[in-house]
């Protein structure tokens, strides 16, 4: 057992994990490459936007710091977690270049401990790669031997942004690929001091934590995937509600109902790239991995087919507002955002397309360039709008009231794929079209005839 750890890069992963453990009672050495980092830990400050961070940080100073130099923090724990990124390359697998260069310095920072230390890697990164793209560079740089002088472990997080800091303290269960035994049992008891709800812990070879992570990601997308899909069915049977069919399908206990939401398909910085990864190894392999790249093609497809299903109902040219700009409510992050795409695919389809994000609007701004306007004001947003498109379920607009979106005008539509705003539907002006649900029974059940035989 040890009472200290390091932790390599304070971005949104680490920086929280600094905050979770120290507040487990470890003390924390936390090293960045960008000093404002560095310098926002050692000043009792959250280095990202994280939910419950700043505080956290703040609450348990005593027990953190940071440097701006590996050799220090590793001379100075027991155990270093490496949560540096690993961008897609333009393949679709994950580049090892941040990770290459904080394991140089990790295997330098070895060279001069006398002692036993163990590297654990938290980055996502496709199997093979810690074994055999990053122990090398520690081997070479040391000049020592992994299990004889060091140790080595791959251990993932399952946290999702805006609930990193709930997530990392109370996992389903702990995923950890450990090159031998005596790496494992380090780092296994300091998940035991960390966890809170005493999470189980499932050790297994490196290469099979590699996958198992990367597969959990790839098995939930297809979940919302299938409720997607699900939602198109119900809106074309007489009283379809994808909210009904999910909530059955979830008494399942081989289904269960979380991530089986039908809504306005997953984006972000994590789904998409991870299905992307598994698929690019599928095709090296030979392996048949077409569940993937159908679920990936599926997911991206979802913006322009809900266009073209809207265009049967919108009058070309409108003003449109889409709510929602940023992957999901309370975040600004707009990487492989169904927010952005749908502005986009509708911008293309002739319509006069403004955005509105609260958080993500100036990222917003760049990524959509000129094809939409872009607003953080959910007035001008709602001002001139006929049809208002709502992708996320942001507070601000699950209590939109009709005199708030309607205002002057004698009727607007409101397009709501999470189904949340029906209050709006009692009001004359609004025309309310929640996704996944039928709208019209009777066109449906005509529909429906050809499908039996009598
Ligand atoms: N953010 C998330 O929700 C999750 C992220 N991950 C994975 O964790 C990894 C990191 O993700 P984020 O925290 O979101 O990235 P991030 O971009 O927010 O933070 C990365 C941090 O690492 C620092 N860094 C880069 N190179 C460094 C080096 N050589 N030495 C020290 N610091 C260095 C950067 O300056 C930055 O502060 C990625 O592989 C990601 O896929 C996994 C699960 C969840
Ligand atoms: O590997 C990662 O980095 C992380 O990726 C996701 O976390 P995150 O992308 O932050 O966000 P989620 O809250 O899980 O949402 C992802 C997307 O799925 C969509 N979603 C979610 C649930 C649902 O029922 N339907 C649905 O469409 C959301 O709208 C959003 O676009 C996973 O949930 C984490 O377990 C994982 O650690």
């Amino acid at each position: 057992m040890t009472e200290n750890v390091s932790i390599i890069g304070l971005g949104k992963l680490g920086a929280s994990m600094v905050a979770g453990m120290a507040s487990r009672g470890l003390n924390v050495i936390g090293v960045d490459i960008n000093r404002n980092a560095v310098d926002a830990v050692n000043a009792g400050r959250a280095p990202v936007q994280e939910t419950g961070l700043d505080e956290m940080i703040g609450q348990h100073r005593e027990r953190i710091r940071a440097t701006l130099d590996t050799t220090e923090a590793v001379l100075q724990s027991d155990i270093s977690f490496v949560i540096v990124p690993t961008p897609s390359d333009e393949r679709g697998a994950f580049t090892l270049q941040y990770a290459s260069y904080a394991f140089k310095a990790l295997g330098q920072a070895l060279k001069k401990k006398d002692g036993y230390h163990v590297i654990v890697l938290t980055s996502t990164v496709l199997p093979g790669a810690t074994r055999h793209g990053l122990l090398p560079i520690l081997e070479k740089e040391s000049g020592k031997v992994c299990g004889r002088d060091f140790g080595l472990c791959y251990n993932p997080e399952f946290i999702a942004l805006g609930s990193v800091i709930r997530d990392f303290l109370n996992p389903d269960f702990y995923l950890l690929g450990q090159f031998d035994e005596r790496s494992g049992d380090l780092l296994e008891s300091v998940h035991n001091k960390v966890s809170e709800n005493a999470a189980p812990v499932k050790r297994m070879t490196i290469e099979n934590a590699e996958l198992a992570k990367i597969a959990v990601n790839s098995y939930v997308t297809m979940k919302i995937s299938f409720a997607n899909m699900l939602s198109e069915f119900c809106e074309n049977i007489p009283g379809g509600d994808v909210d009904v069919v999910s909530d059955a399908l979830g008494m399942d206990k081989r289904i269960g109902r979380k991530y089986l939401t039908g809504g306005f398909g997953f984006g972000g910085p994590c789904f998409p790239r991870d299905n992307v990864a598994l698929n690019f190894m599928g095709n090296s392999l030979d392996v048949d991995s077409r569940l993937l790249a159908e679920n990936d093609d599926y997911n991206r497809n979802l913006a322009k087919r809900y266009v073209a299903r809207l265009q049967r109902d919108l009058p070309k040219g409108a003003n449109v507002a889409v709510l929602g700009l940023a992957y999901k409510a309370h975040s600004h992050v707009i990487e492989e955002s169904p927010g952005i795409l749908l502005c986009k695919a509708l911008s293309e389809a002739g319509y006069r397309v403004i955005g509105h994000d609260n958080l993500a609007a100036p990222y917003a701004e760049t990524a959509l360039k000129m094809s939409s306007l872009v607003t953080d004001s959910l007035e001008e947003a709602l001002k001139d709008a006929q049809v208002v498109l709502i992708t996320t379920n942001d507070p601000d607009y699950l209590a939109l009231t009709a005199d708030q979106v309607a205002r002057d005008q004698d009727s607007v539509t409101i397009v709501d794929f999470w189904r949340t705003l029906g209050h709006l539907a009692e009001d004359s002006r609004v025309r309310y079209l929640p996704m996944g649900r039928c709208l019209d029974d009777a066109g449906a059940a005509e529909k429906l005839e050809p499908l039996w035989t009598s």
